[in-house]
């Protein structure tokens, strides 16, 4: 039999007064596994994470977190898990053994001494351990905040945002930690806006305004979506992207580096219409899998939509 679920919850909703930030949401996170939670700025992610690790309670729903019921056992929720905030909760006139040390005491950690030192020696700031945490740049401050998460040795990581504004190579440190911890067998939980970073979870969920739009495993959201896309390359893709606009199966437009990516849940139609574009030239076109990225659009385009119907 499979373990159950690290986080497994239902009908998760809350509003702020007469707002519906979460709406009816369900997850079911696998232990072990990297859990991408993507969507739009303001679209409930945050609000979703604090009442999954018992910071916040919801208006109605319910489930499980390390298999604790999300109301009756919030308190103990949040001993057992690692929530690192999008302002990463760093006292930056503690030095960088002090701030180890404090979340250390707060969780009750035994042998603390010992384990903070393990830390710093994992984190390579032993040497530093006594300079004050708000001189460390963003990318060693975001280490240093991952690390006081990890000192109770939790078994669930719930991470939002955690690599906002650090630069590309500490970024790509942070996901080889993030793999590591999961290989070990935490879960990890991690929003994020990045694709490169999404590409890199074995699930996704997308949410906006609220609802939950599509859940799966990474590697098969984009032929959930059943996007066909088109690959356009060559001179005067801007003129291309205004005549290509509301033809036959064309529901979407993007740029992607210097090419122009066109697509449609269509396929018959868009390879029409496609076909007489590339007959009158002058650009070169290929068909190539719709990525994450087409799939996020297109997803968030109709959700804008809805939206705007249900508000209006
Ligand atoms: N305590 C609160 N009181 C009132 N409104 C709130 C509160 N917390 C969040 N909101 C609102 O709820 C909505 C969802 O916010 P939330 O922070 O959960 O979104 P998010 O997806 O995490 O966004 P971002 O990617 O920008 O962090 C926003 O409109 C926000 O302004």
């Amino acid at each position: 039999m499979s373990p159950a679920p690290a986080i497994e919850v239902k009908g998760l909703t809350k509003r702020f007064g007469d707002k519906l930030v979460v709406d009816d949401f369900d997850i079911a996170v696998p232990r072990g596994a990297i859990y991408g939670f993507l969507g739009p700025n303001g679209s409930g992610k945050t609000t979703t994470i604090r009442m999954l690790c018992g910071l916040l309670v919801p208006d109605a729903g319910e489930g499980t977190c390390l298999g604790l019921d999300l109301r009756r056992e919030a308190a103990r929720i949040k001993t057992r898990i690692g929530y690192m905030t999008q302002k990463f909760s760093l006292y930056e006139d503690l030095t960088i053994r002090e701030n180890l040390d404090f979340v250390a005491r707060m969780y009750g950690v035994s042998g603390r001494r010992g384990r903070v030192d393990a830390a710093l020696a994992d984190l390579g700031l032993a040497d530093r351990a006594g300079q004050l945490a708000g001189t460390l740049s963003g990318g060693w401050k975001q280490r240093l905040a991952l690390a006081a998460c990890l000192i109770h040795d939790p078994r669930l990581l719930l991470l939002d945002e955690p690599t906002a504004g650090v630069d590309p190579k500490a970024r790509r440190d942070f996901w080889d930690e993030i793999r590591r911890l999961s290989k070990a067998g935490v879960t990890v939980l991690v929003s994020t806006h990045y694709m490169d970073e999404a590409v890199q979870c074995d699930f996704i969920t997308y949410i906006a305004y609220g609802r939950k739009l599509i859940d799966g495993p990474a590697a098969q959201i984009p032929a959930m979506v059943g996007l066909v896309t088109w690959r356009a390359e060559g001179p005067d893709l801007a003129m291309l992207e205004e005549a290509l606009a509301g033809r036959p199966g064309v529901a979407q437009i993007a740029r992607f580096g210097s090419a122009l990516h066109v697509s449609g849940t269509d396929g018959a139609a868009l390879e029409a219409t496609i076909a007489a574009f590339a007959e009158a030239g002058p650009q070169r076109w290929s068909r190539v899998p719709a990525g994450l990225e087409e799939a996020f659009i297109y997803l968030m385009t109709g959700a804008r939509d809805n939206f705007a119907r249900d508000a209006a």
